[in-house]
């Protein structure tokens, strides 16, 4: 089945409070984007790569695709103001039924197996969505303070969210709303089931500047293992 990945990069990195969009900033020299787009190559030889970047950095991103990769696998759109949009921008440019892996750029950690995984799932159900056990308790805000909440009822909520493009597709006609913070929430508004898959935990979402060293460490014993 043809595969396309949907890596969106259009967000400016607020919370990170760089000069730069986070997804452009150095990890171990290399621009933290590097990492996200070589794994997704490297997973599959016949997946094609649509590139969601920041209006006024799609140069920036097309230098760091002539800089290490086959461009010819790699197309580039422009963000919007939403991640909703930014992800809507990017089915734009899906020609052929698909599974459709949408990731965030900024989970530049994730391996070839978790890929491997989201695919197979969604190949068999149409839907892929990587999650994690909270390792923390958890509570629930209330009406008058907060009560506790299962932790084994809870399951933290990665990406590659991955799906079949008869169900992406559509599901990402309906029109926006602020509950949408991933492609899960739209399409179960959509009426699908969502399945789940296995998340990693060094799978995180660089964030804030604490989330940059450590992904430098892990990145560094990542390398040193595959030595
Ligand atoms: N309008 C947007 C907003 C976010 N994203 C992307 O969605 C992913 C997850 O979003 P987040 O971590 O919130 O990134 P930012 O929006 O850049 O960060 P912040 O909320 O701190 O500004 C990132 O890869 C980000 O670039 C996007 O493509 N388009
Ligand atoms: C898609 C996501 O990474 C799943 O955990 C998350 O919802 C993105 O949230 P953000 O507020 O845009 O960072």
């Amino acid at each position: 089945m043809k595969k396309y990945a949907i890596i969106v990069a259009g967000g400016s990195g607020l919370r990170m409070g760089a000069a730069l969009p986070k997804q452009f900033l150095l990890l171990n020299n290399k621009p933290l984007l590097y990492y996200t787009i070589n794994t997704f190559l490297a997973a599959y030889d016949d997946l094609q790569i649509i590139l969601v970047l920041p209006v006024d950095y799609t140069d920036m991103g097309q230098e760091v695709i002539d800089a290490y990769f086959d461009k010819s696998r790699i197309q580039i759109t422009a963000g919007g103001d939403s991640r909703f949009q930014s992800v809507k921008n990017g089915l734009q440019l899906v020609e052929d039924e698909s599974i459709i892996f949408v990731h965030d750029g900024v989970r530049c950690l994730l391996t070839t197996d978790l890929i491997h995984r989201c695919y197979r799932q969604a190949v068999e159900t149409g839907t892929a969505v990587p999650a994690i056990c909270s390792h923390d308790s958890v509570r629930l805000l209330t009406e008058d303070g907060n009560e506790v909440a299962d932790r084994n009822q809870v399951m933290l909520v990665q990406t590659p969210q991955t799906f079949h493009s008869k169900i992406l597709l559509p599901a990402f006609q309906i029109d926006y709303k602020d509950k949408f913070t991933d492609e899960a929430t739209v399409v179960e508004a959509f009426g699908m089931k969502i399945s789940l898959v296995e998340g990693e935990v060094n799978n995180i979402k660089i964030t804030r500047p604490i989330d940059l060293v450590v992904a430098a460490q892990l990145l560094q014993e990542a390398e040193q293992g595959n030595q």
